[in-house]
Parts: C-alpha cells; sequence; structure tokens
C-alpha cells in the first residue's frame, strides 16, 4: 500500500498547487519514479469519471473510517477498474475499496452508456491538442558535428525528409534556426546514439531565439554571461555560436539544477563555459573575472505559462488559481525586473537579451517597460534593439497595446503556443545607445572647439 500512499502524496501536493506534474514526481524517489508516474498520468486521465463513479458508489461515505484521503481512493479505483487491479497486498483499505467492486463497475459502465463510448479507455482526457502542432526540435550542436553530416545520418536511420507533418519518420530544416531541425511531434530520442552523445540537443524552436538574438562574439577575448542557465540549452546553443571560444560565465542559484547544468554542459563538451553556483544578483558588477562580460542573457524563472505541456493540460485550473497566479505574476514580474536592472551595471555590457516562456504582457511587456525607464537603463543609455536586429524575418512581434510607444512593439518577439509551431515564448534585446557620430565630429571641428568651452562653464 506503500506505493498508492507515496503516489497519493503527489496528487495532494497537486492539488494544493505545490508544483507541476513534473516536478512533483521528480521528488519521489528514483526507484518507484517510473510506475509512480504512470499510475498518476493514467489516474489524473480519468480523475472526473472515476470522481463520479466514487461519488455515486457512495464509497467514501460508506468507507470514511478506512479510506481517510480522496486522492488514495481515486488511485485505488483506477487500477480497480481500468488496469490489473489493486497491486498490494491484503489489508484493511484493499478490502473496503473491494467491498464495493460491484457498485463501482456498475457506475463505470452507466457513465460508459452516458457518454456513448464502447471502451472505458475511450473516457481519459486527451492531451494538449496544441502539442500535435509542435513539431519536435533537435539543434545540431555545432560543437560536434554539423547539420549536413546530421542530415545524412537521420536519412539512414530511415527519416525522410519531407517535413515534420508528412509522417512519423518525416523531417526537415527550420527555417529561422539555422542548424535546427524539425521532426514529428511524437519523435523519440531518448534512445538515440545522437542525442545521448551530445550530437544533438532538444530544444524548442522558440527557446533557441534568445542565443541567437544575442548574437555574442567567437573570439578568444570574447566575455559573455547566461546570468540564469540550467538545465542549460541556452547556454550550450551560446558555446556554440561562440565557436567554444572566449570565456562563457553560467550562473545557476540552485543547486541541483547546478548539478544538471554542470552535465548538460560536459555532455555537449562546452569547453568555454565556466560554470557558477551563484545567485547572479549578487555578483558585483565591478568584479574583474566579469566586469569585461559585453553580452548578457537574461531567461530567468517565469509563470511558464506558454508551455504546452501534454501533462499540465491533466490538471484543471479555475477561478481561484487565476486570482492566486496574477499575485504570483507581480512578484515574478518585481524579480525579473531586479534581473535586468542588474544585468545593466556590468559596466562593458553593450547587448542584454530578456526572455520568458511567458504569455504574459505583466512578465513580458510590461517588465521591458519598466526597464527602459528604470534608472539604470537611463544611466547607461539602454534602448530596445532596431528590429532589423532581433530576428526580422519572425513575423509575430511585441503587443502594441501593452507598450507606450506602440511602434517599440515591433523590436520584440512573441510565439503563440501551439499556433507558431513553438510552445509560447518572449523575447527583448536591450542595447548600449552608442554616441551619435554627428555630435562626436561637431566637437571636434575646429570651428567650434567645445571642450575647453564646456570646462571653463563648469569652473
Ligand atoms: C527558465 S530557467 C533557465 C533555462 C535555461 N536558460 C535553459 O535554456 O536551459 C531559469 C533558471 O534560472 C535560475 N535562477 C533563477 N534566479 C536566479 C538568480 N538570481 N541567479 C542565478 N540563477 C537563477 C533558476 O534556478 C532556473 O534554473
Amino acid at each position: 500500500m506503500n506505493f498508492y500512499l507515496e503516489a497519493a502524496k503527489v496528487l495532494d501536493s497537486l492539488d494544493a498547487r505545490k508544483g507541476s506534474i513534473k516536478g512533483l514526481l521528480g521528488t519521489v524517489v528514483a526507484k518507484d519514479r517510473k510506475r509512480t508516474a504512470a499510475l498518476v498520468i493514467e489516474t489524473l486521465k480519468f480523475k472526473s469519471v472515476l470522481t463520479e463513479v466514487i461519488s455515486q458508489a457512495k464509497l467514501l461515505k460508506e468507507e470514511n473510517k478506512k479510506i481517510k484521503s480522496p486522492n488514495l481512493a481515486l488511485l485505488l479505483v483506477h487500477d480497480l477498474l481500468l488496469a490489473r487491479g489493486i497491486q498490494a497486498g491484503d489489508g484493511p483499505i484493499k478490502q473496503a475499496i473491494l467491498r464495493h467492486r460491484t457498485r463501482l463497475s456498475a457506475e463505470l459502465q452507466k457513465i460508459k452508456i452516458k457518454r456513448g463510448v464502447k471502451d472505458a479507455k475511450d473516457l481519459a482526457i486527451s492531451g494538449d491538442p496544441r502539442a500535435e502542432h509542435i513539431p519536435r526540435y533537435a539543434r545540431v550542436n555545432t560543437l560536434l558535428w554539423n547539420s549536413s553530416d546530421a542530415i545524412d545520418y537521420f536519412l539512414a536511420r530511415g527519416f525522410v525528409l519531407s517535413g515534420p507533418f508528412e509522417s512519423h519518420t518525416g523531417f526537415g530544416k527550420d527555417a529561422h534556426v539555422p542548424d535546427l531541425l524539425q521532426f514529428a511531434p511524437r519523435t523519440l530520442f531518448h534512445e538515440d546514439d545522437a542525442y545521448l552523445s551530445g550530437k544533438i540537443i532538444l530544444q524548442d524552436k522558440a527557446s533557441c531565439f534568445p542565443a541567437i538574438v544575442l548574437n555574442p562574439p567567437s573570439t578568444e577575448t570574447a566575455t559573455v554571461i547566461d546570468a540564469t542557465s540550467a538545465p542549460g540549452n541556452k547556454t550550450s546553443h551560446l558555446s556554440a555560436l561562440m565557436g567554444g571560444k572566449g570565456t562563457l560565465y553560467a550562473f545557476e542559484r540552485d543547486f541541483k539544477r547546478f548539478s544538471t547544468l554542470k552535465h548538460m554542459l560536459s555532455s555537449a563538451r562546452c569547453q568555454n563555459v565556466q560554470p557558477v553556483n551563484a545567485d547572479f544578483l549578487t555578483i558585483d558588477p565591478s568584479d574583474t573575472r566579469f566586469a569585461g562580460a559585453t553580452h548578457i542573457l537574461l531567461d530567468p524563472s517565469c509563470s511558464g505559462s506558454g508551455i504546452v505541456n501534454r501533462l499540465d493540460y491533466l490538471v484543471e485550473t479555475d477561478a481561484e488559481n487565476e486570482i492566486e497566479t496574477s499575485d504570483r505574476l507581480n512578484k515574478l514580474a518585481a524579480f525579473q525586473l531586479s534581473m535586468i536592472k542588474h544585468a545593466m551595471k556590468f559596466p562593458a555590457v553593450q547587448r542584454i537579451v530578456y526572455s520568458t516562456c511567458s504569455i504574459h504582457a505583466a512578465e513580458n511587456e510590461h517588465v521591458v517597460q519598466q526597464a527602459l525607464a528604470s534608472d539604470e537603463a537611463v544611466a547607461n543609455s539602454f534602448q530596445l534593439a532596431p528590429k532589423e536586429d532581433v530576428l526580422p524575418t519572425w513575423p509575430r512581434r511585441g503587443l502594441p497595446s501593452e507598450m507606450n510607444a506602440p511602434e517599440s512593439a515591433e523590436s520584440l518577439i512573441r510565439c503563440s503556443p501551439g499556433e507558431d509551431g513553438t510552445n509560447g515564448f518572449f523575447v527583448s534585446c536591450f542595447v548600449k545607445r552608442t554616441k551619435d557620430p554627428t555630435k562626436k565630429r561637431k566637437n571636434t571641428s575646429s570651428e567650434n572647439p567645445p571642450r575647453k568651452k564646456k570646462r571653463r562653464q563648469k569652473q
């Protein structure tokens, strides 16, 4: 019964909104994780049906002394009616459920008739339909491979260059991101040699935009910062764009995620990356190691509301959740703004990319707006990079109605979950305004030597 009790704890935590399905399953001891995940996910697919069956059969009312947890009842009734039976030794809880077996089966049968289905499996809720419109993306790690060899490799494995939606073996090159391949949405790579050896990195298309927009230098003296790195997809992308040259400092404050980051960097052979287990906000911008950073990537924690996730679709949202979200969003936005403002303090920084996988203006356009108005932006002359420097061929831009200057939304990128063949995403890029060369010319002209004049005025 312990196995069911542990699974019930996961469902309780989900109800209490203590984390995502994936996150909570990650906390289950490794040896039980796979089995628990299967049970929890399958039970969630049938949650509304099982709840109705349990309620109509009056199971919890009649057995309230033996079965105290409604989630435990869901799991046990799931296995009784929809799987191979309850996988636990005999005991009072199992006996309590079995006493109601006939009634529970009858209630399930009634629901099947009502909904016109023959097989109980057809009562399951299906995953997020938007996921079917998002290809499985694989970025070729150019530190180890190239696109042409990758295409030959997949052709030799039976894939066909017909695009990701033609058949389950179709694949193709992405139109916006170099070295990105698109496969059919359900393609599995977990046993593929190219994936296991770090030659391809599974990364959603939109999540490749930040490194491309940051466009880091590829020189031996380059210094670049990824302020929020784990699990390391964008870090490894930056490292590849830098051609493995210069130094890329990869910050990650969470120790567990820092281990994941180090593992990813080692598998992708990112030799120019120095991972740092620290909170970026505590880093002194004048520290000699980091003061020379010219490019900073900021992809901080966000609501994740743009992620099209087959699993989280299984958890219902309600009005109460919406209110909770707005409070959470304000906190996230304040944190995101503090990260941008901190990045703007680095003395040599020229370019800062800020991205989220959120669909909320509160974390996107509004944060950008506040960052532009901040003392840090004004003192260090930051402005939004023009559209032509921010993936100009990408059609979906920021929301004009959410910007003080609506035309500045053209500088921003948005991706709409499912509609654009990606998850929901947002990218912005701040650049340091260069001094106006015409003014410089005037100042140095012999007719108008303002330098001395200015000094005199100051005295
Ligand atoms: C959205 S994830 C980054 C994903 C990553 N860029 C990628 O593409 O794989 C945000 C990460 O930033 C980390 N983080 C949040 N605040 C941080 C801070 N102040 N300093 C360093 N890391 C931070 C979180 O622990 C989390 O791992």
